[in-house]
């Protein structure tokens, strides 16, 4: 495992895995096209090193809404942890703070919140919370993120229904097995299943912010209009994302879309980015072009299933040693120093 590639680790967790599990954490909606082009479009970028630049120390710290991360790539909120590992978010959490970043905890965990806070006391967590159509239940979760020491609300607005996902469908997966739940959905003697409602609208974004005073970062823009939207709304961070083209088939890649998502933005609030990143070079080109950090979702479940905690921890170890000599190899000295002149896109 100390050795292995990210593609390894996928091929470890896919032998490991139940075959319906394995389908339910790689697969996408529809024909899944959105999902591989989030891949490809890195792919179709290139990088334009400079040179002679003299670069002793690198910086690959970034301070986010006031969470470290000591590398710019976070843990993306995935649900159901406990299918890859019996320790599931406890593990994932472990490891994120041994390597110094930033966990987003899904709505949809199998470990209740306060529990991964008490595993990692150390990490940095935030919440994600698909807004609930009762309030009243809403505010609780807000409350007990809060509690649980959550440092930023991550709203994913991409998700008014689930996504079309034809490999759960053909294996009828639609339920966690009798012995996980949605732990964070516990109330009272009864779990609550996760409702995504098309019924949330900017308003709710407003509701929120007189709810909490925890950051909230909008997470699902992929429409220059909606992120300008967003600004007048108060989040104070935007992701674009297509959920890794698990909702809307045939989103662009996330990639393509965030030049003129940051244009949009203009600096106004952090931009970050998810979707397809599986490289060093990936997140070179991502905070090149506008986004001051990245997540990725699937390359932590594949390093939890392959090997629980150390699996993860070394998956986010191998994207911070390809983000160390990326930048050796760009010239730069700093994360900060990237900027769009060093991405060159296809003519
Ligand atoms: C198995 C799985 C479960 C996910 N669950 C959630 C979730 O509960 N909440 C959410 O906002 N996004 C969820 N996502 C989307 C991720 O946060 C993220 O947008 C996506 O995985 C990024 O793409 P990548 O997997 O190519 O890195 C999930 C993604 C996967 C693969
Ligand atoms: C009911 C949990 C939904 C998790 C999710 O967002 C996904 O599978 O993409």
């Amino acid at each position: 495992m100390e050795r292995w590639t990210l593609r390894e680790f996928e091929a470890a967790a896919r032998a490991r895995l139940d075959p319906a599990h394995y389908d339910y954490f790689a697969g996408g909606a529809g024909d899944e096209v959105t999902m591989r082009a989030n891949e490809a479009a890195f792919g179709r970028l290139g990088l334009l090193p400079r040179v002679l630049r003299g670069v002793t120390k690198l910086e690959t710290d970034v301070t986010l809404l006031g969470s470290h991360a000591a590398v710019p790539v976070l843990v993306a909120p995935t649900a159901f942890h406990r299918l890859a590992d019996p320790e599931g978010e406890r593990a994932t959490a472990r490891a994120a703070a041994a390597a110094e970043t930033i966990m987003i905890v899904s709505m949809a965990a199998t470990v209740a919140i306060e529990d991964v806070a008490a595993a990692a006391p150390e990490a940095e967590l935030w919440f994600q919370l698909y807004v609930q159509p009762d309030l009243a239940f809403t505010e609780r979760l807000v409350r007990r993120a809060e509690s649980a020491g959550c440092k930023a609300l991550v709203v994913t607005a991409d998700s008014p229904v689930m996504g079309l996902r034809e490999r759960d469908l053909r294996n009828g997966f639609d339920d966690l097995p009798a012995h996980l739940c949605c732990e964070n959905l516990r109330d009272g003697d009864r779990v609550r299943p996760v409702v995504m409602s098309p019924e949330p609208s900017w308003e709710h974004l407003g509701l929120l912010r007189e709810m909490t005073s925890l950051p909230i970062v909008l997470k699902g823009v992929t429409h220059p209009a909606d992120a300008r939207l967003a600004l007048g709304h108060g989040v104070a961070a935007i992701m674009v994302s297509n959920h890794g083209g698990r909702q809307l088939d045939t989103v662009p890649a996330t990639i393509e879309l965030l030049p003129e998502i940051a244009a949009a933005v203009g600096g106004a609030v952090p931009v970050l980015l998810d979707g397809g990143v599986r490289r060093g070079t990936d997140v070179l080109k991502a905070l090149a072009l506008g986004a001051v950090a990245v997540a990725v979702g699937r390359p932590v479940l594949w390093g939890l299933a392959a090997g629980g905690e150390r699996g993860v921890a070394r998956v986010l170890g191998l994207l911070r040693a390809e983000v160390e000599h990326a930048l050796t190899l760009c010239g730069c000295a700093s994360v900060h120093e990237l900027e769009p002149g060093m991405v060159r896109r296809p003519c």
